[in-house]
This record gives C-alpha cells, structure tokens and sequence, in this order.
C-alpha cells in the first residue's frame, strides 16, 4: 500500500504514548511476565515492565519489513522460551505480549498463535491489524506510516506552502 501519510513520533510522544499503554493495562492484567517482539517491542517493553514493576521478560524476534516499508517474508528468527511458553498453562495466560505497533496483523497473527490465551498489546495500531489487538493506545489510518524516534535524526524541513526558493 501507498503510504500517503506521516505521523512522526517523538521520545517524549513515546513515552508518553507507553505509559497511557500501562494505564489501559493495569486493570488486565496479572501479568507474570512480559514477551516483547523485537525490535520494535522493545522500547514500549521497557516502559511498560517499569510501570507493572514486571522482571520476567522474554523476547521472540520477528522481522517482517526488510526494507523500508516494504513487507516481506515474515520470519521468526527466536521463538519463545519454553520457561515463558509454560506459564500459567500452555496458552499463555498471564504473559503480555507487547510491540510498538500492528499494521498488517501479520506479526500479530503468528506470535498469536505460539500463546493464544496471552495479552497482546501495542502502543499504536492500523485498521487491518487492531481486531488482533487486546489494548493500544492510538489508531492510525491504514495509509499513514509512523515514523519512531529510534528512527529518525534532525533534518531540514521544507515549507508546508512548498519547496524553499
Ligand atoms: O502488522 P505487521 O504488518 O506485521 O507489521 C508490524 C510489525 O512490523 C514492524 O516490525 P519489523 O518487521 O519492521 O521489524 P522491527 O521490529 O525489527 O523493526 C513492527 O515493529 C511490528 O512488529
Ligand atoms: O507504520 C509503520 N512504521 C514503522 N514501522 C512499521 N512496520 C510496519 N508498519 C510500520
Ligand atoms: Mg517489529
């Protein structure tokens, strides 16, 4: 999809964004542990397991977009640990998966599917992906594309009326 629109994002934005996360969370949970999907997850991870005072995290990396905005093949580079995996159940009940955001679902849908009864939760989510999504904070159009801090540097702006003559 053309992504048509920009929706910049700052740390402060962020981590504001992470904390109204936690917020929305805290009447969800117990959660024993938090499984954050790399690396996007990792930033709203480290937020959340602060506010939920949360130490037990695990990670299960999964790299979808291999260049930039372009989905490829989704691959699941580590899986998660079978000492998370065998909490509360083999569902996965009491684990709160987190990312930064959904689009597609596809992410979502396969580390889903390792822990169906788990908590899924990201800070930003898209139309095709949210019904995938047990919390977040923020719905975005499906066109626009966000653009994270860890992403962006210091740039010269051109004029919104056009170019700068
Ligand atoms: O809903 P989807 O269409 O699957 O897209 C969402 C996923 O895409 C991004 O990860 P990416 O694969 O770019 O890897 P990264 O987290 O390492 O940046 C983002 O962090 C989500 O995990
Ligand atoms: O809108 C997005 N922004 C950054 N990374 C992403 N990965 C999928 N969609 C996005
Ligand atoms: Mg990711």
């Amino acid at each position: 999809m053309v992504q048509e629109k920009a929706f910049p994002v700052s740390w402060e934005q962020f981590h504001r964004d992470a904390r109204a996360l936690t917020w929305r969370l805290a009447g969800a949970g117990p959660f024993e542990a938090i499984v954050c999907i790399t690396r996007g997850g990792l930033v709203p991870a480290a937020v959340v397991s602060r506010e939920l005072e949360i130490r037990l995290i695990e990670t299960v990396c999964v790299a979808s977009y291999h260049d930039y905005k372009t989905q490829g093949t989704t691959e699941v580079l580590k899986p998660i640990s079978e000492q998370v995996r065998h909490l509360g159940g083999a569902g996965g009940k009491g684990v709160l998966i987190v990312d930064d955001l959904v689009d597609t679902g596809k992410t979502a849908a396969i580390v889903r599917e390792m822990l169906p009864d788990a908590h899924f939760a990201t800070v930003y989510a898209k139309p095709k992906g949210r019904p995938l999504v047990d919390t977040f904070v923020t719905e975005v159009s499906q066109d626009t594309w966000i653009y994270f801090p860890w992403d962006l540097g210091l740039s010269f702006q051109p004029p919104i009326s056009g170019a700068p003559s």
